[in-house]
């Protein structure tokens, strides 16, 4: 499972109880933010007076449950010098003196592990200790002993003691090994056998190779693209933290932090260190003996504890089922005030469930089933709650006893009702309030989801008591569980929980549709502009709230200056009033008496001069006394308006990713919008293109008058303008659309076409019937048929193809239809297509040469003679 290395920050309580502080931390909002307002997102952000107990409360507990799971698990502590890296894993000291309110998380872990070991004696555990340091890239042993067993609390502590003496102080780094392995027969009969270590490192302070080389591994662990294989041998640190970045141990990097102003170059430092180490992800494992998950128990021991399970697993799905109809169904009974039938059912069916559950867990709460014994499968339900299955042997004679069944049902059903109302109206305020007071503790060990749009249900280790037990071949453990809900999933928001719960309390409508129509709303309802509006207030406000913190900032640097002036002030009066009485006293004793009564004068103006200084000393306290409640009282409200930044900055934050995607939804929309009217007027383009090759004129609005020639250059010109905005992708989706109307006037083309030859080829079949007209025409009136042919051709010819119907008409009745037909076709040809008018010049060369002249010519002597023999009185000579 992967799980990211997780941070905490620890504040150092400043050095003195009025020094300036430049960091501040949030612990509710997990924020520690800088003095100029840059904040730093972390797993913990512990406050300044944080003791060692919430320290290891706040995030060692499911560490421990990790680490008993057979996990690695590793705490690794960096920071300034003496900003109480030491103190925060060891505490003080461990002599007498020190309380154990000051011990550190590893004396912490060692007690809490043999505390668990005790509370669960079917583990066997064997448990080791280790105490290295490196220094100068070198190992000790603090122990001198390599591996150290414990057996209890107490021998740990004595070797805590020992190793206490024994290290060396100095720049070094310190880890401390607690390693465990563990042996229990789980309660389905199967062996487990586990081995975990828990590591604990204390760097040093000062950067050294061991530091450059964690670093450097950081970083590589954090590159895009890291290298397949990390160099962790390059030195004895990194190669003993393997497992904590970028291992199989589960990681908490604590930095501690200096909040003094001089620190501060150092303490950003740490901070962004800290974050880097966050988007650390580690492979945490259960480590396992080859003999893990070997069943133990013999078969009849295993099948008996199956049964059992068997009963309690079906008891619980009965339970829950029971539980989450319970609640709508009290529901409607309570607004309804009366029973309909459909209520009726729903609650027998509910009572039904609950015998059945009553049977399993063999809990007579209706007193109906003493005689139950341990039974398998479903039980038998109750004959006086099922009216309608009574005998029909029973029948009429039985009226009185089924009136006294159906009172005896109400009864019952009313006895129910009230029982578990009043069970689940306790149990469901239980479970609000815990899951309120846990849903940000790390209190939590075991947490649920059915499905991925469910809530996550919570059971507090506290309530439960139990540990959870781990399946057989199961992976993950309950810890593991718990840890990848908590890191990997986001908690709900505080404002859905307040919807969700406020629809329980208020019984709005309990089912989980609600829940989702209440989170989908909330979703949905900010519209741009109410988002945009409210950003801007709040950006006002906190841009106002960050002048003020800058003005008060600025306030209080006076103040300090003003008051160590004042206090420099007060010394030098303060001395030099001691310099004046005490030559004031000199004088008074080594005078003779004359020499007194002159010197009373001059000592009489020495002390007018030092009570004049005395006076003025009052005053420059009086005011230091003002400047330090007002420098109080500005830090307090700087700390506050601090605090309103954080949260404002993290609206703001919120409001900002909304507004984003709503205007980029916006952008979106727009530049579809302008994809479209592209596409449109590369569709008008291609009308008139299209209209062009067609031979037709362009369409009205395309005409090509002078002002359409304008308009058209102009929506080109618009047309370039547009497809010059258009991104690449934009490019290619038109591209697209414009290929697909190339290929949709194809295909257009190809259908014409296909009607053209087609109606050749009628043609053709035309011309053949009207042939087998003729031939048919020609046989009985073949005289009379030629004639009308010829006549119907010549008008046919002329394009007269009316005149032509006329002559078809009144040929032969056998060739009639065809004719017809012919016509018919004619007749469309004729609308169609209008005849094309050939000139009369060029006809009368076509026209054959009617009634030609015949002559006879003969010569006489030199002449030729023509006569025209038609007319034979008529002759020429030539
Ligand atoms: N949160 C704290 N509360 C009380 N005392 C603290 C706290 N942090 C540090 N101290 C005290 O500050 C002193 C320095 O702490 P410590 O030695 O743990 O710092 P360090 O960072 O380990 O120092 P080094 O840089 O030498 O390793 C100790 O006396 C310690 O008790």
């Amino acid at each position: 499972m992967d799980i990211p290395v997780q941070i905490a920050v620890r504040l150092k309580p400043p050095s003195l109880e009025d020094s300036t502080q430049c960091i501040f931390s949030n612990p509710v909002t997990q924020i520690v933010i800088t003095e100029s307002g840059q904040t730093f997102h972390v797993n913990r952000a512990l406050p300044v007076d944080c003791t060692q107990a919430n320290l290891f409360n706040s995030f060692m507990i499911p560490q421990i449950n990790c680490f008993l799971d057979g996990c690695d698990t590793s705490v690794v502590v960096f920071g300034q010098p003496k900003t109480g890296k030491t103190y925060t894993l060891f505490g003080p000291g461990f002599e007498c003196i020190h309380s154990e309110s000051d011990q550190g998380i590893i004396p912490r872990f060692l007690t809490e592990i043999f505390h668990k070991f005790n509370q669960m004696p079917e583990r066997e555990f064997v448990l080791h200790i280790t105490w290295m340091q490196i220094v100068d890239n070198n190992i000790f042993d603090v122990l001198s002993a390599g591996l150290v067993r414990c057996f209890n609390v107490e021998e740990a502590f004595q070797y805590l003691q020992l190793g206490w003496r024994q290290r060396c102080p100095g720049n070094n780094h310190t880890v401390f090994t607690v390693s465990v392995e563990q042996k229990w027969v789980a309660t389905n009969g199967v062996l487990n056998h586990r081995m975990s270590t828990a590591s604990f490192c204390d760097l040093a302070a000062y950067p050294d190779s061991g530091l450059f080389a964690l670093e450097n591994i950081i970083k590589e662990l954090l590159a895009e693209n890291p290298p397949k294989q990390i160099n962790y041998d390059q030195c004895i640190l990194t190669a003993m933290l393997r497992d904590s970045f970028g291992g199989r141990a589960f990681t908490w990097v604590i930095g501690c932090i200096s909040t003094e102003p001089e620190d501060y170059q150092d303490t950003l430092k740490i901070l962004n260190l800290c974050l880097c180490c966050r988007g650390i992800k580690n492979f945490v494992t259960v480590n396992l003996f080859a003999d893990n998950n070997t069943p133990v128990y013999t078969d009849k021991t295993l099948s008996q504890q199956n049964e059992s399970n068997f009963n309690l697993q079906f008891a619980t799905t009965q339970w829950i089922k029971l539980v989450s109809n319970a609640e709508g169904l009290f529901n409607k009974i309570l607004q309804s005030k009366s029973l309909t039938e459909a209520d009726v059912n729903q609650v027998t069916e509910w009572l039904f469930l609950k015998a059945e559950c009553d049977e399993c867990l063999s809990s007579d709460v209706g007193g109906d089933n003493k005689d139950s014994g341990p039974k398998h499968g479903l039980p038998r339900i109750a004959e006086d709650t099922e009216p309608s299955e009574l005998s029909e042997t029973d029948g009429d004679s039985d009226s009185e006893e089924d009136s006294h069944t159906d009172t005896l049902f109400q009864d019952k059903l009313q006895k129910f009702m009230e029982y578990f109302k009043e069970k689940n109206d306790q149990l469901f305020a239980e479970r609000c309030e815990e899951y309120l007071n846990h849903i940000d503790s790390d209190d939590i060990t075991l947490s649920h989801t059915s499905g991925s749009q469910s809530l996550p249900i919570m059971t507090s280790q506290s309530n439960s008591g139990r540990r959870r037990t781990i399946q057989p071949g199961e992976s993950l453990s309950g810890a593991e569980l718990e840890l990848l809900r908590k890191v990997a999933a986001k908690a709900i928001s505080p404002e859905s929980q307040r919807i969700i719960i406020e629809s329980h309390k208020k019984d709005l409508d309990p089912e989980p549709k609600l829940i989702e129509r209440e989170l989908l709303k909330m979703i949905d309802l900010p519209k741009a502009d109410e988002i945009c509006k409210k950003y801007k207030i709040t950006k006002e406000k906190y841009t106002q709230k960050q002048n003020l913190t800058r003005k008060l900032s600025k306030e209080i640097n006076s103040s300090q200056t003003q008051l160590k002036e004042l206090i420099n002030l007060c010394i030098a009066k303060e001395r030099l009033i001691d310099d004046l009485s005490r030559a004031v006293s000199q004088n008074t004793q080594n005078k003779t008496h004359s020499d007194k009564v002159e010197g009373s004068l001059i000592d009489q103006d020495a002390l007018k001069e030092i009570r004049r200084h005395e006076t003025s000393l009052k005053t420059y306290k009086k005011q230091i006394d003002q400047i330090k409640r007002q420098i109080k009282k500005d830090e307090k409200r700087k700390n506050t308006l601090d605090l309103e930044l954080v949260k404002d900055k993290l609206k703001l934050d919120d409001l900002s990713e909304t507004s984003i995607s709503t205007d980029i939804r916006e952008k979106k929309e727009r530049k579809l919008l302008e994809c479209e009217e592209a596409i449109e007027a590369i569709d008008t383009a291609i009308e008139y293109k299209n209209n062009l090759i067609c031979g037709k004129s362009p369409s009205a609005s395309l005409s090509d008058t002078n002002e359409n020639r304008e308009s058209r250059t102009r929506g080109e010109q618009m047309l370039m303008a547009r497809l010059d905005k258009l991104s690449h992708e934009e490019m290619k989706t038109l591209l697209y659309r414009y290929f697909q109307k190339v290929v949709d006037l194809r295909s257009a083309c190809a259908a014409l076409e296909a009607g053209v030859s087609a109606a050749a080829d009628e043609a053709a079949a035309w011309r053949s019937r009207a042939a087998a007209a003729w031939r048919h025409a020609q046989r009985p009136r073949q005289h009379h048929h030629t004639r009308s042919f010829h006549a119907m051709h010549r008008c046919l010819d002329a394009g007269y193809a009316e005149r032509a119907l006329s002559f078809g008409m009144t040929t032969d009745s056998e060739t009639s239809d065809d004719a017809m037909r012919l016509v018919d076709r004619m007749k469309q040809i004729a609308r169609c297509h209008p005849p094309p008018v050939i000139p009369s010049q060029n006809l009368k060369q076509l026209m054959p040469a009617m009634a030609m002249p015949v002559a006879k010519v003969t010569k006489e002597k030199n002449k030729l003679v023509i006569v025209q023999q038609s007319k034979n009185k008529e002759s020429k000579r030539i």
